[in-house]
């Protein structure tokens, strides 16, 4: 068999152009427009990368960006006037502290200070609990964009058997509450599992989010299974001397004349997450102004 290969590109275009025309519609309707502030602490190059990537993005879908630089040095007592700055400021219907953060300062510290209504990552105690609750809150965007993904490819999830490889916070735990929530039957997989070719090998989703290039191997996918891969690890070009390339964690080509379907890195998962990021930002000024959220671009 060979893969179809899901253009996560091309969808998340989509979903980009949908928000645009909400927005559009609500400041045509109700004078709103709604604002992302995305706040770099530091000068991480990615991270800059990123950053610019977001800015190019919400303005392009009419949505005001604000944006914040802050020196790599800088205390958390500033970065939290900045943030409850933000946190009170009403054209500010978003909030997104850029990670990694620098050493002294804590992810989930920082995090906790965003007002859970303007937390577009999804990352706050409060929106993962709402999500694991089964409540509306903001869900984290990167898992966001891996289910509209599949229930484009797939249709209904209902009896599916989903496996997520990782565990973490930002992505596999969310991931798994989210295809939970959407009726599959969830493995959760991690450093610890045992037989992880095994576990792989009864998905009929599989999504692999570990950081560990090309670690899922053809032989470990189940003939036709849909096949998510999110793992992005930054190697140097082996063509290009001082530019680099992006590697998932599913060893494609093997992969490919396995799987039914198959994102690929870069062009998959990647560009949802930005969108999804829109999306969230688009909700989170919708319910800020009391107004009917978006269909189809919330889980
Ligand atoms: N495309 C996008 O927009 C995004 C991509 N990513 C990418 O996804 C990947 C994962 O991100 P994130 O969740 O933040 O990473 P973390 O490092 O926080 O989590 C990695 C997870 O993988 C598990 N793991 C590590 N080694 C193995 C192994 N040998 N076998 C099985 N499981 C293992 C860990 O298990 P344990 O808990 O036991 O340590 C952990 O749960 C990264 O490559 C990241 O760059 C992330 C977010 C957005
Ligand atoms: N608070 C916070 N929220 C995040 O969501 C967040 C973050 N911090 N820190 C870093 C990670 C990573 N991340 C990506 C976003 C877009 C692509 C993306 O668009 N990737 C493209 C290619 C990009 C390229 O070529 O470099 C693709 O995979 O096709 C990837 C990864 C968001 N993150």
């Amino acid at each position: 068999m060979v893969a179809q290969i899901i253009d996560g590109k091309a969808f998340a275009a989509k979903v980009r152009g949908q928000v645009a025309q909400h927005v559009s519609a609500l400041k045509a309707q109700h004078n709103q427009t709604p604002g992302l502030a995305v706040v770099l602490v530091g000068e991480d190059p990615a991270s800059e990368v990123y950053v610019a990537a977001k800015h190019k993005a919400t303005v392009e879908t009419g949505m005001t960006s604000f944006e914040h630089k802050l020196p790599a040095d800088v205390s958390e007592a500033d970065l939290f006037a900045l943030i409850d700055q933000l946190n009170a400021d009403p054209d500010v219907h978003g909030i997104l502290c850029q990670f990694p953060v620098p050493e002294h300062l804590s992810e989930r510290r920082v995090v906790a200070r965003i007002d859970p209504a303007k937390d577009v990552d999804g990352l706050s105690v409060v929106n993962a609990g709402l999500l694991a609750s089964g409540e509306a809150g903001l869900v984290p965007c990167t898992p966001l964009g891996c289910l509209m993904l599949l229930r484009d490819q797939v249709g209904d999830l209902t009896g599916k058997d989903a496996v997520v490889v990782g565990r973490s916070n930002l992505f596999g735990k969310p991931m798994a509450q989210l295809l939970l929530r959407d009726n599959c039957t969830v493995t959760v997989a991690h450093s610890r599992s045992n037989d992880l070719p095994g576990i792989c090998k009864r998905a009929d989703i599989l999504v692999a989010a570990v950081g560990r290039a090309q670690m899922v191997q053809g032989d470990w996918i189940k003939p036709g299974a849909t096949v998510i891969d999110v793992g992005i690890t930054r190697v140097p070009h082996p063509e290009k001397p001082g530019k680099s390339r992006l590697i998932g964690d599913v060893d494609f080509g093997p992969a490919s004349e396995v799987a039914g379907a198959i994102t690929p890195v870069p062009g998959g998962v990647g560009p949802m997450t930005i969108a999804c990021l829109l999306a969230n930002t688009l909700t989170a000024a919708c319910r800020a102004h009391g107004l009917a959220e978006p269909q189809g671009l919330t889980a």
